[in-house]
């Protein structure tokens, strides 16, 4: 398993992945949410000839499928998403996968389906959408850390440039944020900073 890049940012365009792998970012996602299928083809491959220009790789959330047809590097699923997913058929072209948890029984599923990193959040409450579950907490990092062993993990849920020492500190392997970048006035100055805090290990 290749060590993920600390600096993990979440993006719903094509030009902002772009700006933000010109900026130095090596893993971003591309999270579009309402879109239909032409206009996610051309932000999945646009968002891919982005990242191969500038060595950064790419994660196509929730849109698998147009993953596989686009030779995106990973999907991100979510748990609702795991029933209807070829999955090897990912992994029969290549892509690896990442999946959210948000409990035991949900970590459980997600290790049980060999992901390639797992998530755990909110671990502070988000803005970005109405969630079920409550703050996880720093605390919870580390005890899914324990659990997955040297399976990647991936903090998310309000994280900003301020709190991310501490989410790596109790174990993350990497660190997603969507609002701290993308609202940010200007998010490739954001994520220079970003990467200039986490070190080389960005
Ligand atoms: C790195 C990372 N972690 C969690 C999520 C949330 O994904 P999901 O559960 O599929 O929810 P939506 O993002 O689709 O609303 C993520 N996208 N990325
Ligand atoms: C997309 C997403 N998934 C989450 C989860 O807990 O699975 S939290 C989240 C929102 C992340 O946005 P922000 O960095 O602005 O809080
Ligand atoms: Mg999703």
């Amino acid at each position: 398993m290749n060590r993920l890049p600390r600096f993990y940012p979440v993006v719903d365009s094509a030009a902002l992945v772009r700006d933000l792998a010109a900026a130095g970012a090596r893993l971003v996602q591309l999270r579009i949410k309402q879109a239909d299928d032409d206009r996610l083809r051309r932000e999945i491959a646009d968002a891919l000839a982005a990242c191969r220009r500038h060595g950064a790789q790419l994660v196509v959330n929730d849109h698998w499928e147009l993953a596989i047809e686009q030779g995106a590097d990973f999907v991100h699923l979510g748990q609702e998403d795991l029933d209807g997913a070829d999955l090897p058929a990912l992994r029969r072209h290549g892509l690896r996968l990442g999946v959210s948890t948000h409990d035991r029984h949900e970590l459980a599923r997600a290790r049980g389906v060999r992901p390639d990193y797992v998530a755990l959040g909110p671990i502070w409450p988000t803005a970005l959408k109405a969630m079920p579950w409550a703050p996880q907490g720093v605390g919870r990092i580390g005890e899914w850390k324990r659990a997955i062993g040297t399976l990647p993990l991936v903090a998310i849920g309000g994280i900003t440039l301020e709190r991310a020492p501490a989410c790596l500190a109790a174990g993350a392997d990497a660190v997603a944020m969507v609002g701290d970048v993308v609202r940010h006035a200007d998010p490739p100055a954001r994520a220079r900073a970003w990467l200039d805090a986490l070190g080389s290990l960005a």
